[in-house]
Order: structure tokens, then C-alpha cells, then sequence
């Protein structure tokens, strides 16, 4: 089977302020060795010869992005973000051509692989409806409750952890995602608006090292698989 030829555009959201990892500055600006988590993360995508166009959503108050040598690339275009990360990727969405496939990816997860992408676009021949990167769960899951003891445990049988990026077609997911956001529904990642209009998208394993920095303990996982990733190239 031939691969379908793709328009693939890129969409970082990365206009978050980073308040749970507790920083003088945006987690994204944080470095890992000697680049920012957000250089990191654009590099991954601006290097990945599927994609044609990386656009960044920053912060209206953001002053930091004009220093990172990724501004001046000729693949990557700025917007300014939104409230919520939703609110950010439909931004976005407004300034990508309704042929084309949106990959959205989170500026906080600098680890992912040209592997795992190129998984997940050859994953479209299966999941024509779109797909994400996923991992499944390992662990015995436990709801909680307010008073800090175990309320349940959670059937763990395909229980998946969504990652980013996530794939699919920037016309349905642009008009999905601002339906979605107009009926108040609670929309965390671009599967879940695509759910919420009725669609399936595929799950495609992942690798486990593709973390969202989120904590300040998630700074020194990163670095360690950065290194690795860099070592066994
Ligand atoms: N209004 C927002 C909020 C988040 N994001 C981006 O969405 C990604 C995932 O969000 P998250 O990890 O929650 O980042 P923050 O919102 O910055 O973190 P926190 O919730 O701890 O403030 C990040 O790259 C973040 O920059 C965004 O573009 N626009
Ligand atoms: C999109 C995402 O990374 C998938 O797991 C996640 O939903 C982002 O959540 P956040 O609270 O905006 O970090």
C-alpha cells in the first residue's frame, strides 16, 4: 500500500504559565542541558521531514520566545494562545489550510521520537478518523477520596495514558474542538473533542519516556531521557 501523501502541520501549544511546577518563569522556558524544554520540543518537530509547518501558541505577555534561535526558522509561525490549552490549539487551528492534518503536540514534552511520529502517521492508514500516541497503564489504579484513603481500585484493562502528539484532520478537529468548547464540555486533550463529536480515534503505543514536564521532579526524568536518547542514537 502506498503511503497517502499528507500536509502535516505541527501545533505546539505553549502558552501555559506552568503554575504546578512552581518556577520563577513558564516551564517551557526551564532548560535541559544547554536548551530550553520548549527548544527541545520544537527541534524534535522541526527536524521531522513529514512536517511542513510548526505552529508555536504563545502567551500574549510571552517575551522569552524571541530568544530562542527556533523564532527565526523558516517552518515555524507564532499565534497568540487562549485561556485554556483548547482555547490555544483552536488558535492555532485558525491559521491551518482545511486540507491539511493538524499533529498537536505539547511545548512540555520535549522527549518524543521521530519514531513514535512517524507511528503515529503511518498508524492513519488504520484510524482514518485520526489517532494519538498513548501508553498503556502498568499499574494497579486507585480512585481516591477527599479524606485520602483509597475509594476504589479502577479496572486497569485497557486504561491508557493519552500523550500528545495527537493527529488528525485540522478541518473536523477546528470545528469539533469549537463546538466542544461552545457546549462547556470538558475538553483536555484533541482525542476528546473528537469523542465528544462521535468519533474513535486510534491509540498507537508510545514510548513511556515521552513525559509531559509537569512537576519539578519531571525536570530531572527528562534530562536522564534526553541523555539516553542522545547516547544510544
Ligand atoms: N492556556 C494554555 C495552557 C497550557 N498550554 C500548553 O499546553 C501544554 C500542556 O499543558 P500543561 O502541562 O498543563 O502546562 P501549563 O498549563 O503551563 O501547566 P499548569 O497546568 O501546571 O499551569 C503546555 O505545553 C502548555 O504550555 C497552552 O498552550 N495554553
Ligand atoms: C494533552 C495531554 O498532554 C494528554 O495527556 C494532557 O491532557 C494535557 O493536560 P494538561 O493539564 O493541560 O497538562
Amino acid at each position: 500500500m502506498t503511503a497517502a501523501i499528507r500536509n502535516i502541520v505541527a501545533i505546539v501549544p505553549a502558552a501555559g504559565i506552568g503554575s504546578r511546577m512552581g518556577a520563577a518563569i513558564p516551564k517551557q522556558y526551564l532548560t535541559i542541558g544547554k536548551k530550553t524544554i520548549l527548544s527541545h520540543t520544537l527541534d524534535r518537530l522541526l527536524t521531522h521531514p513529514a512536517i511542513s509547518q510548526v505552529i508555536v501558541a504563545l502567551h500574549p505577555e510571552d517575551d522569552l520566545f524571541t530568544q530562542l534561535s527556533q523564532a527565526a526558522h523558516p517552518k515555524l509561525t507564532q499565534v497568540i494562545g487562549g485561556s485554556e490549552r483548547a482555547d490555544s490549539v483552536l488558535a492555532a487551528l485558525q491559521i491551518v489550510d482545511n486540507d491539511a492534518w493538524a499533529l498537536v503536540h505539547d511545548a512540555a514534552r520535549p522527549c518524543v521520537t521521530h519514531n513514535d511520529i512517524d507511528k503515529l502517521i503511518c498508524a492513519l492508514n488504520e484510524f482514518p478518523q485520526g489517532a494519538i500516541l498513548a501508553a498503556p497503564v502498568r499499574d494497579t489504579m486507585k480512585r481516591g477520596n477527599a479524606n485520602g484513603t483509597i475509594e476504589q481500585t479502577v479496572e486497569r484493562n485497557q486504561l491508557w495514558h493519552a500523550l500528545t502528539p495527537q493527529l488528525f484532520p485540522a478541518s473536523a478537529l477546528k470545528d469539533n474542538l469549537k463546538q466542544a468548547l461552545q457546549a462547556k464540555a470538558t475538553i483536555t486533550d484533541e482525542a476528546s473533542a473528537m469523542e465528544w463529536a462521535g468519533m474513535c480515534p486510534g491509540l498507537v503505543t508510545g514510548r513511556v519516556d515521552n513525559i509531559k514536564v509537569t512537576h519539578p521532579d519531571d525536570l530531572e526524568l527528562a534530562q536522564l531521557f534526553l541523555t539516553q536518547q542522545t547516547i544510544l542514537k
